[in-house]
């Protein structure tokens, strides 16, 4: 379960109205692209789903309760730039995201919950095409390795909530058409309800169930921070194509994608 309602949500910053008079209802296991103008507050939305923000009206409700006001394991997170730490190998990187969760003031892992724990990273890496690359360093993966890990890193602790800042703003197109089958599998495998900023809206119409535009439906030219942006369409696409079809439409059998997975691609 992961059913997300926003009521009356305002974001105001001082001199500024970002976002205003938000409501919105996503079922769990939808898939929302988040596209709008540059600036519209997309990122806004998404920090406050994720906790890092709080509405200044209104509030965000996760499956009927009030949103824990900090970062939880129930929602994971990528950026568009790789939030993965240089000085760990992939394994440790994925590793890092448990022992942050599961051992809050010893930090680190050991004995049979360390194994367990390798073992369950092992298998995420597996399913996001870095199985064989564990001892690698970041620096040593081409971009898309380094953003399937920043993926494995937030699927490490089975988020219900996956939110995705522009995950696949920097990679090229081939490295991309890779990624957004991965994504859609893992979705769909995975049951979440992801959230995805996005600047492409051929991306957005190709991954999303749902596509919300935010906008500002008011403007005062003398005071451009004076009115926020609110979501001006909402777009439900979930009985365009089944996800096998979607999956299918991406890349070709899965048997190659894998191959394809494990091959450093072009950075970007
Ligand atoms: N901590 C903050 N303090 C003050 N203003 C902020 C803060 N964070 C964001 N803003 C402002 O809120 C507005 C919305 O920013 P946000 O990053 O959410 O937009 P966006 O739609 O994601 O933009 P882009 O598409 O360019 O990434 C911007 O005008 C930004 O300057």
């Amino acid at each position: 379960m992961s059913h997300v309602s926003v009521h009356g949500l305002w974001k105001e910053y001082p001199g500024q109205v970002v976002l205003e008079r938000v409501d919105l209802d996503i079922p769990s296991g939808e898939f929302c692209a988040l596209v709008g103008p540059s600036g519209c507050g997309k990122t806004t939305f998404l920090r406050m789903l994720l906790g890092q923000e709080r509405p200044t009206r209104g509030g965000i409700l996760l499956d009927g309760r009030p949103l824990v006001a900090e970062p939880g394991p129930d929602r994971g997170v990528v950026f568009q730039r790789y939030s993965v730490f240089p000085h760990l190998t992939v394994l440790e990187n994925v590793i890092l995201g448990r022992e942050f969760a599961g051992s809050r003031f010893l930090g680190r892992l050991f004995g049979a919950r360390r194994r367990a724990a390798e073992e369950e990273a092992k298998g995420i890496l597996a399913a996001v095409g870095l199985g064989d690359h564990l001892r690698k360093y970041p620096a040593e993966l081409s971009g898309g390795m380094q953003q399937r890990l920043a993926i494995a890193q937030a699927l490490i602790l089975k988020p219900k909530i996956l939110l995705l800042d522009e995950p696949f703003g920097a990679l090229d197109a081939g490295t991309k058409a890779q990624m957004y089958e991965l994504l859609l599998r893992l979705w769909s495998e995975r049951k979440m309800t992801v959230f995805m900023v996005t600047h492409d809206l051929k991306e957005g119409f190709t991954l999303a169930t749902r596509v919300l535009a935010f906008d500002k439906v008011r403007v005062d030219p003398t005071d451009p921070g004076a009115y926020g942006a609110r979501i001006t369409y909402d777009l439900l696409l979930t009985g365009k194509t089944a996800v096998r079809e979607r999956l299918a439409a991406t890349a070709g059998s899965s048997r190659e994608t894998e191959n394809r997975l494990e091959t450093p691609v072009a950075t970007h």
